[in-house]
């Protein structure tokens, strides 16, 4: 359902953030995007939606070459594809119920949700997404009276009610400690398991990516090194993807994680 096609983003700096990358993910697969930081993981994410515009190559979703459209047919291409953010970008003095909502901007046309004029279909719906992430009885709070766990179920459904066929996902778990990362994780893979969702998360934690998902693929200075199983991420290959150095720490971080799920 995804197709890129010798994707390149080279920034104003000079940076070559992305170097001819080829991917497809196929209707309703999930996706890890793992990396040392710089590898290009965010600049991949945003050029698929074009927050980030690709130096060259193609994004092509369901046949459709997202970097040949123009802004109002970008626009309604955006509906097929929810983000997830790091920092969940929610607004603050807004309530949970009117952030969730927020996410049918692209469907309500700005004054309608401006007023807060919201179908009674949509509502329903953000009612049904809030039950299903365990916040109904927040649905009347303020974004800034929650935690960071209840923050990242609030951005969720707000992809969610936009009824995409995609999601992108950017370090979802970056700002949780590691019970509540997992807790989001496993919920993320829940609904698109639930709904058909095919997703690319890019994760920095290796560990939470073999727990929950079973494509990764590996970026190192903007190429992809590694595709596949989570079984097949070995010593020799998180070597070639994070370099000498600093693998052995993302591995102590599996067993470590491994340790605290057999405690519980
Ligand atoms: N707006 C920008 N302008 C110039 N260069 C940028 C910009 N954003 C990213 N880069 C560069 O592009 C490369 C890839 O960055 P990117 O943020 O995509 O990597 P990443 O794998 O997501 O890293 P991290 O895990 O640290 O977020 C880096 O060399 C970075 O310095």
């Amino acid at each position: 359902m995804l197709r890129l096609q010798k994707l390149t983003k080279t920034y104003k700096t000079g940076d070559q953030a992305l170097k001819a990358i080829d991917l497809e993910v196929p209707k309703g697969q999930v996706l890890a995007l793992i990396g040392p930081s710089g590898a290009g993981k965010s600049t991949m994410i945003r050029c698929i939606n074009r927050l980030v515009e690709p130096t060259s190559g193609a994004v092509i979703l369901e046949n459709t070459d997202l970097t040949k459209l123009g802004p109002g047919a970008l626009r309604r291409a955006r509906r097929e594809m929810g983000m997830i953010f790091q920092e969940y970008a929610l607004v603050e003095r807004l309530t949970v119920m009117e952030n969730v909502l927020s996410g049918r901007l692209g469907y309500v046309g700005f004054w309608r949700s401006f007023l807060r004029r919201y179908p009674q279909a949509d509502v329903d719906e953000a009612f049904r997404l809030l039950d299903r992430v365990g916040l109904l009885h927040m649905a009347d709070k303020r974004a800034d009276e929650l935690s960071g766990g209840q923050r990242q179920r609030v951005g969720i459904c707000r992809a969610l009610i936009q009824n995409p066929k995609l999601l992108l996902v950017d370090e979802p778990t970056a700002s949780l400690d590691p019970k509540t990362s997992r807790q989001i994780m496993r919920l993320i893979t829940e609904l698109c398991r639930e709904r058909g969702l095919a997703a690319i998360i890019n994760i920095h934690d290796v560990a939470l990516a073999q727990m929950f998902v079973p494509r990764i693929v590996g970026l190192r200075f903007g190429e992809i090194v590694f595709d596949g199983v989570p079984a097949a991420l070995t010593a020799e290959k998180l070597t070639e993807i994070y370099g000498e150095e600093d693998w052995e720490a993302t591995i102590e971080a599996v067993e470590d994680d491994e340790e605290v799920e057999a405690a519980q």
